[in-house]
C-alpha cells in the first residue's frame, strides 16, 4: 500500500461489514500516505443487486463527502452506464489536480534545501 498516486476504495453495497471497513483504511492510508489529501475514489459495487442491498446510496455519498472524494455506484458485472471507468478516469483527474496544487504549492513556497521532489503519474 506504499506505493500508488491515487487509490480507489471499494466495498459491497450487499455488505455493511465492508462498508463499515471504509473509513478505517481510509485512515490507515493517510497514515501510510504521507502528506494528507491522498487522491481517492469511494465506489459502492455490486447495484445490480438492490434486492439485497445493506448500504443506501446516501450512506455512500455520505461517507464520500465527509472524506472529500468523489463517489460511484457500480457493478462490475452489470456496468451499462459505464460507471467503473468513470470512477478511474476521475481518480487519474483527482491525481493530476493535486499534483498541480503540489507544484503550485512549491512554487509559491520555494523548495526547500534538500528537497526532493518526485512527480510521478501512469497514464492510463
Ligand atoms: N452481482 C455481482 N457480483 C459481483 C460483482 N462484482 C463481483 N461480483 C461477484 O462477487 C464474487 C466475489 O468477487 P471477487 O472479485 O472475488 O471479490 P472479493 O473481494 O473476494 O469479494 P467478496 O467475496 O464479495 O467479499 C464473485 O462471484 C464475483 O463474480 C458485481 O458488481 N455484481
Amino acid at each position: 500500500m506504499r506505493w500508488g498516486d491515487g487509490f480507489i476504495i471499494v466495498y459491497d453495497i450487499t455488505d455493511r461489514g465492508s462498508f463499515e471497513d471504509v473509513a478505517p483504511l481510509r485512515s490507515l492510508l493517510e497514515e501510510v500516505k504521507k502528506p494528507k489529501n491522498v487522491p481517492l475514489v469511494l465506489v459502492g459495487n455490486k447495484s445490480d443487486l438492490d434486492h439485497v442491498r445493506q448500504v443506501a446510496t446516501e450512506e455512500g455519498e455520505r461517507l464520500a463527502a465527509e472524506m472529500a472524494c468523489a463517489f460511484y455506484e457500480c457493478s462490475a458485472c452489470a456496468d451499462e452506464g459505464g460507471a467503473v471507468a468513470e470512477a478511474f478516469h476521475e481518480l487519474c483527474r483527482e491525481v493530476r489536480r493535486q499534483c498541480i496544487c503540489t507544484c503550485v504549492h512549491m512554487v509559491v513556497n520555494g523548495l526547500k534545501p534538500g528537497c526532493v521532489l518526485q512527480l510521478e503519474w501512469t497514464t492510463i
